[in-house]
C-alpha cells in the first residue's frame, strides 16, 4: 500500500486527495489541526483516512504533499526535518512560488527524504476543500522543479503518482518558473485586483458602475475574487519578480497615454492585433489555460423535453452552459448528454444541481 499525506486539505490539496483516493494500491491521509475539518475532509469523502497529528500523518507516508499557504511552507519543510520520516520518502508541495521553498529543502537534513517543488498550473478563484474537484488538473500542466542532485528515480516515482491527475509534467528550473509564472499568473491577479479596486472607488460615487459591469469587466476580473491570504503569501514571496514586471507594465501603461494623447488609432489597432494573434496561439483544451472547456456527461432517460428540461433547470440557477450535446438518443437506450463549460465553477454547480435533482453524471 503506498500512503499519501496531505496537509492543507484545500482547493488543490483536496482536489490532490480526489485524485488519489479510490486508486488501487494508494491509502490517502489528510492532515488539519482542528478536529472539525479532519471530520469534513472524512464526511466528504476527500480522504480514506483523518488525522490533527502532523507527525503521525508524515511518519506513515511514502509520499507527502504541502498544499498550505506558501507562507507556511518553509516551516512545514522544517518540521519535517525533525521527523522520522520512511526512507525514500518524496515531500512535495503544490505552492505557487518555487525558488524559495526549493532553498528551504536544501538547507535541511530531510534524512533519506527527497524534496520535489511541484506547482499545478491550474486553479480556481474559489478556495477550501469544499471546491476541489477531481478533474481539476486534467489536461493542465504540472510543473516539477527538482535540483539537478534529486535521483532520477525519485522524480519518476513522483511522476508516476501524478498521472492519476491527467496533468502533464513538465520540469522547469525553480528560479525561471517563478519568472514566467510572476508574468502570466502574479501579475495579472494584482491587475485585476486593483482595476476592480479602482471601479470599486468610482462606484461608490455613483452605483450604476457596478449595473452596468458586463461581459468585459467580469472577464478579466474573475480572479480578483481570490483567496486574500493565498495571494497576499504569493506576492510577498515573489516581491522582486513582481517589482521588476510592475516596472515593465507602468512603462506600458505610459505607452497607452501617449498613444491615446496623439490619437495615434494605428497604434492602437496593432496592438489589438498582435495581441489577439498571441492570445489565439494558446493551447485551447488546457485548464489554466484560457477557453478551457469543462464537460460532463449525464444519463438521460428518454422522455419528450428532457433535454430543454435540464437547460432550464441550469439557466435558472444561472449556470452558464457553453454546448450541449446528445451522443445516444435511440428509442430504446437511455440517451448521453454532453455539456460543457467556460469555468469549472459552471460545472461544479451544474454537477451539484444535477445530483439533487437525481440524474446520474460521469466525467
Ligand atoms: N488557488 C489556486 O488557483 C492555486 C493553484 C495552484 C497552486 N496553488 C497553491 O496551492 C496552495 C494552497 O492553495 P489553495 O488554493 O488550495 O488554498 P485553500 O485556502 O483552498 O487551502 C489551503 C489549505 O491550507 C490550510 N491552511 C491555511 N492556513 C494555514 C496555516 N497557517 N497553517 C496550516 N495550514 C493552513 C487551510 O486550512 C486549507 O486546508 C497555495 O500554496 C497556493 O499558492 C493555488
Ligand atoms: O484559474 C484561476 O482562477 C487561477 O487563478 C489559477 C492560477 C492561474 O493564475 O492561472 C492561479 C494560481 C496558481 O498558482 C496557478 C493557476
Amino acid at each position: 500500500m503506498t500512503t499519501i499525506a496531505i496537509f492543507g486539505v484545500g482547493l488543490i490539496g483536496g482536489s490532490l486527495a480526489l485524485c488519489f483516493k479510490g486508486k488501487p494500491g494508494l491509502h490517502v491521509i489528510g492532515h488539519s489541526v482542528r478536529p472539525s475539518s479532519v471530520e469534513k475532509y472524512i464526511q466528504r469523502g476527500v480522504v480514506d483516512e483523518g488525522t490533527t497529528s502532523m507527525r503521525e500523518a508524515a511518519e506513515a507516508a511514502d509520499f507527502i504533499f504541502l498544499c498550505v499557504p506558501v507562507g507556511n511552507l518553509e516551516e512545514y519543510v522544517q518540521k519535517l526535518s525533525t521527523y522520522k520520516l520512511k526512507p525514500g520518502c518524496i515531500i512535495t508541495d503544490v505552492g505557487s512560488t518555487k525558488a524559495s521553498v526549493a532553498a528551504c529543502a536544501r538547507k535541511h537534513d530531510l534524512q533519506g527524504a527527497h524534496f520535489i517543488g511541484g506547482h499545478p498550473m491550474a486553479g480556481s478563484e474559489r478556495s477550501g476543500v469544499e471546491a476541489a474537484s477531481s478533474i481539476l488538473f486534467e489536461n493542465a500542466y504540472y510543473v516539477l522543479t527538482p535540483d539537478p542532485s534529486t535521483p532520477a528515480a525519485a522524480v519518476d516515482r513522483l511522476k508516476a503518482l501524478l498521472a492519476d491527475t491527467k496533468a502533464h509534467i513538465v520540469r522547469v528550473d525553480a528560479v525561471e518558473h517563478d519568472e514566467i509564472v510572476g508574468a502570466i499568473s502574479h501579475l495579472p491577479h494584482i491587475i485585476a485586483a486593483m482595476l476592480v479596486n479602482q471601479i470599486r472607488g468610482y462606484n461608490e460615487g455613483n452605483p450604476l458602475y457596478a449595473s452596468l459591469a458586463a461581459g468585459g469587466f467580469r472577464d478579466i476580473t474573475r480572479i480578483a475574487s481570490s483567496d486574500p491570504v493565498i495571494w497576499r503569501d504569493i506576492l510577498i514571496n515573489n516581491k522582486d519578480v513582481l517589482l521588476s514586471l510592475l516596472a515593465d507594465w507602468q512603462e506600458e501603461t505610459n505607452k497607452v497615454i501617449q498613444v491615446l494623447e496623439n490619437g495615434d488609432g494605428a497604434a492602437i489597432e496593432e496592438a489589438f492585433l498582435t495581441a489577439g494573434q498571441f492570445r489565439s496561439q494558446l493551447p485551447e483544451r488546457r485548464k489554466g489555460m484560457i477557453h478551457s472547456i469543462f464537460e460532463c456527461y449525464v444519463d438521460v432517460a428518454d422522455h419528450p423535453g428532457i433535454i430543454g428540461k435540464i437547460a432550464t433547470e441550469l439557466g435558472n440557477h444561472r449556470i452558464n452552459l457553453s454546448n450541449l450535446q446528445i451522443i445516444e438518443s435511440r428509442e430504446d437506450v437511455p440517451g448521453i448528454l454532453r455539456l460543457s463549460f467556460r469555468e469549472q465553477t459552471d460545472l461544479d454547480q451544474a454537477v451539484e444541481l444535477l445530483h439533487s435533482s437525481g440524474y446520474s453524471t460521469h466525467f
